[in-house]
């Protein structure tokens, strides 16, 4: 397993270059929708293709799964992977940052996470970075010209939390989620930019709390357990911080579809048992 989560690391780290590449020409709509209803870039398509080839052929590399696509592909025997090929990509058109995701889990997709053995992200921003973590353990690497240089191999939230960053209407807030917003934007900075990775790496880097709540419209709010929650959960908790879906960490959300959605609230300790506090 440990070679096998080593192999899924540089295959995702030495995709996010060729990803990054090829989002010049592929900023349109591909004209379909993914199976959570959303419209797909052509970006979103060609970003899951190449992992899935890439990540499919890994030995050890049972399954792989992505927001892009209905089903689990069988890939052979061993871990399963469940991508969320280009996370933000609304942030194509207007040129802002976008991520990869990456779970690896040792059990059957849909999994609880658990059974996350390893989960990082890649951030395409000015630079191409990327967070990784397993066994307790955030390491940031930078990508550059092929190359996956450490920047700093035990990452961890800084104490003293400075900005938080939440999705959804105002409007569409619920009362007791809108107080708890009441009370932390007096201590802390807005810095929202609409693709999760972007948000929650701005939370990894100065502390604070990221959030895509329950909506009235939505109480399940919008991003995926499978996709994006649990394997950015993991590295937040493996990071010191701690994870909720509003009761207790996401990972103990019970796995029930692979493309189910969950509200999802991450970053420092205090703040998310304040956050869990207010919604009680
Ligand atoms: O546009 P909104 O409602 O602020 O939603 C933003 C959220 O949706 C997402 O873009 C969903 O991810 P995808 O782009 O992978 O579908 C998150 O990255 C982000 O946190
Ligand atoms: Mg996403
Ligand atoms: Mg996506």
């Amino acid at each position: 397993m440990t070679d096998t989560v080593a192999a899924i690391r540089e295959a995702v780290a030495a995709a996010a270059p060729e990803i990054r590449s090829g989002l010049p020409g592929r900023r349109e709509t591909a004209g379909t929708e993914n199976p959570s209803g959303e419209r797909r870039l052509a970006a979103d398509e060609y970003a899951d293709e190449l992992l899935e080839e890439r990540l499919g052929r890994i030995d050890g590399v049972g399954a792989y799964a992505s927001e892009e696509r209905e089903g689990v592909v069988d890939t052979g025997e061993g871990c399963a992977v469940a991508v969320d090929p280009l996370d933000g990509s609304s942030n194509l058109q207007p040129n802002n940052v976008m991520g990869t995701i990456v779970g690896v889990y040792d059990a059957e997709l849909p999994a609880s996470g658990h059974d996350l053995v390893a989960a990082g992200y890649v951030l395409y921003g000015p630079i191409t970075t990327m967070a990784f973590a397993r066994e307790g353990t955030v390491t940031e690497y930078l990508i550059d010209d092929g190359e996956s240089t450490v920047l700093n191999a035990d990452v961890t939230l800084p104490a003293d939390p400075t900005v938080y960053g939440f999705g959804g209407r105002v409007p569409d807030w619920p009362a007791d989620f809108a107080g708890y917003v009441d009370d932390v934007e007096s201590e802390l900075k807005l810095r929202y930019g609409g693709a999760m990775i972007g948000d929650v790496n701005q939370v990894l880097t100065y502390g604070g709390v990221f959030a895509y709540p329950a909506l009235q419209s939505a109480p399940e709010g919008k991003l995926r357990l499978q996709f994006e929650c649990n394997p950015v959960g993991y590295v937040i908790e493996c990071a010191g911080g701690r994870s909720s879906d509003g009761t207790g960490s996401v990972l103990d959300v019970d796995p029930t579809s692979l493309h189910q959605r969950t509200p999802v609230y991450l970053g420092n300790e205090a703040l998310i048992d304040r956050l869990e506090a207010a919604l009680d």
